[in-house]
């Protein structure tokens, strides 16, 4: 049953145990979800599942920071849950080995020593929240962890505290509270702003942007934005101009910070940018501490271009106790609460929950950070043609003569579908997978799978061949071809010189049509034989006897010649894996020139 197993592991596990395991869950049940999508069980032979692993037990998942309980029932549905909060780095190192997967909120760094110190057993990550920048993603990526987060749950807990903190800082509602607890009663010292009528620069129109902008035209205040990804048309449905970084500086009386901290918004307010900012420019952060350049920020206070900051967020959370910014009178702070509500709480629970249990089921999540996230329809279409791509990149990396190296892989796709409107990242990493995983110990995955090709310095190119007909199919063939290689069968040459193999659907079913210049035929559910011969009578009964002695099952046969009586090639479909033996015989046949033995 390789084809079987092979294609309900697709993008998985190597493990025939794990595999036996899946059909072992799955064999009760009468239909079964891919992506929200419930397809019949007899579609599972060729659903690619992706990110499945050992599953002999109920999985283990860490989770590492306090998460709302409804988000834990959820996990506990599935799987064994270890709450241990407050780990060091050193034995959440320890622990990790024994987890399937973690689940943190913005205090824990998940460290490349976290990933290589699970020994290849993390497999998903989930961030309770927005922000992954506590995440390693490239070392999750090359790791083949998939990393999940709960994008939207708390945008409106962090809008309303951004509004929290811009209306308590223009009040002085903090220091004003302390002073007064101090037994002060200093009605003169704690004069504030008025917000109505003033400029505010949001940085970062993204979900929490957006809503903050809305949340402060209610208050009566001019709101432009900057964000070079942003639609303008949605800054225009509410109101809100989209303008420079320069120009936002220029013109805010208040600067909110909503951008998510990367190598380019890294400390992206400094002395520099500063200097461009109104004289008594207020400024909120409830984004990333990185983002602003503390040191640079004390010192702004200090010259009065900046009148006040409230900050949620610090570069080094819990930050200093000695810090001159927490300590600096017009500075209030607070301790990463944006998302602290007990609604956004229970919401990215339950968001994080069901991405990490959809990505342990193997279902492809819809808040994927470092995979490509392919819509169930694209999915459920594409699913017959995830088998062909992975059994392809099998069959051409097993022509390659030992001592080539394989550097190069064209991939033409064959189809009537319009160029944009066919999505192949994950048919390349179905290719990729099944030229790398039969010559290596690595696993691939939609996760990994690109980036494994490229270490290995494997360049896949793809090209697209418009078909004339209808695109009620998306692909009408797949062509891999690999350039600069010797074949240990000859015969899969083409004429351009690189070995070729070329397949479609039919039926649902993958099949093998063209090997090198060759036409042939041959379904590929079992494994197959390629024998290259001058055509002539008689040839398919003599390999069938030798095989038939064997009880090998021979499930197809096909024979591609340039013309009747020239050159030929013989593909063998089998069911089972011939022995040396038959297949020294088969060699010996005198009228065959050269064969090889492709397993699937
Ligand atoms: N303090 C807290 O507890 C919370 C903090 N956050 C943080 O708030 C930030 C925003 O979160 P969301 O709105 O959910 O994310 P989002 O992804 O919806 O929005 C981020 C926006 O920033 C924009 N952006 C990227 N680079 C930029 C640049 N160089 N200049 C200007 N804009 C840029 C993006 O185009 C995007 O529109 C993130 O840093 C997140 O981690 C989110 C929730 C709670
Ligand atoms: O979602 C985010 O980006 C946040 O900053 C919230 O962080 P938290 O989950 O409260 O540690």
């Amino acid at each position: 049953m390789a084809a079987s197993a092979s294609s309900t592991m697709l993008l998985s596990s190597k493990s025939s145990r794990a595999s036996l395991s899946w059909k072992n869950q799955l064999a009760s049940t009468s239909a079964f979800r891919v992506s929200g999508v419930t397809l019949p069980r007899r579609s599972l032979r060729q659903c690619p599942r992706f990110i499945i692993f050992s599953m002999d037990a109920k999985p283990t998942v860490l989770v590492a920071e306090k998460l709302g309980e409804a988000g834990l029932k959820l996990l506990k549905e599935f799987a064994n849950v270890d709450c241990s909060y407050n780990l060091s780095p050193e034995e959440l190192c320890t622990k990790i080995s024994l987890c399937d997967a973690l689940v943190v909120r913005s205090g824990t760094k998940v460290t490349r020593e976290i990933f290589e110190s699970s020994g290849g057993r993390l497999k998903v990550v989930g961030r309770a929240g927005v922000g992954i920048d506590n995440v390693d993603l490239a070392a999750a990526t090359e790791h083949g962890c998939l990393v999940v987060n709960a994008p939207t749950a708390n945008t409106v807990a962090a809008a309303e505290h951004g509004i929290a903190l811009l209306t308590a800082m223009a009040r002085n509602v903090a220091q004003a509270d302390a002073s007064v607890k101090a037994g002060k009663w200093l009605r003169n010292k704690y004069v504030g702003v008025s917000l109505v009528g003033k400029t505010l620069a949001v940085m970062g129109f993204g979900k929490v942007g957006s809503e903050v902008a809305r949340r402060a035209k209610g208050l009566g205040m001019h709101v432009i934005a900057h964000d070079p990804y942003a639609p303008a048309d949605r800054a225009r449905a509410i109101g809100v101009q989209l303008v420079s970084f320069d120009e936002a500086l220029a013109s805010a009386d208040f600067i909110s910070l909503h951008m998510p901290l990367t190598p380019a918004t890294k400390q992206i307010l400094n002395d520099e940018t500063f200097a461009k900012m109104k004289k008594g420019v207020r400024i909120v952060n409830v984004a990333r501490g990185g983002v602003i350049d503390e040191e640079a920020l004390v010192r702004a206070l200090d010259a009065g271009i900046v009148a006040q900051a409230a900050l949620d967020v610090f570069t080094v959370e819990p930050p200093p106790k000695d810090s001159k910014l927490i300590q600096h009178e017009n500075v209030t702070a607070t301790p990463h609460l944006g998302a602290s509500t007990t609604e956004a709480q229970e919401g990215v629970a339950i968001e994080v929950a069901e991405a990490v249990v959809g990505a342990l089921k193997g279902e492809l999540s819809a808040t994927a950070v470092n995979a490509p996230m392919v819509p169930a329809e694209v999915l459920l279409e594409l699913k017959p043609f995830v088998v062909l791509a992975e059994k392809l990149g099998r069959l051409a990396v097993q022509l390659v003569a030992g001592g080539s190296g394989v550097k190069s892989v064209k991939v033409t796709y064959g189809s009537a579908r319009a160029p944009d409107d066919l999505d192949t990242r994950l048919l390349r990493a179905m290719i990729t997978k099944g030229m790398i995983e039969p010559i290596s110990s690595v696993f691939i995955n939609l996760v990994n799978a690109d980036f494994t090709a490229k270490q290995r310095g494997l360049q896949i190119s793809e090209e697209r061949l418009l078909l004339d007909g209808s695109p009620e199919s998306p692909v009408e063939f797949i062509q891999v071809q690999i350039a600069n290689v010797e074949s240990k069968f000859a015969s899969a040459i083409s004429d351009s010189g690189e070995i070729r193999v070329e397949g479609k659907v039919k039926d649902g079913v993958p099949h093998l049509t063209k090997v090198g210049s060759f036409e042939v035929d041959v379904s590929l559910e079992g494994s197959i034989i390629l024998c290259s011969q001058v055509d002539q009578p008689g040839m398919i009964g003599k390999v069938g006897s030798v095989l038939g002695e064997e009880n090998v099952n021979v499930s197809f046969m096909s024979v591609g010649r340039v013309a009747p009586r020239k050159q030929a090639v013989m593909a063998i479909g089998v069911d089972e894996q011939p022995s040396k033996e038959s297949l020294k015989r088969i060699g010996e046949i005198p009228a065959i020139q050269e064969f090889v033995y492709l397993g699937l």
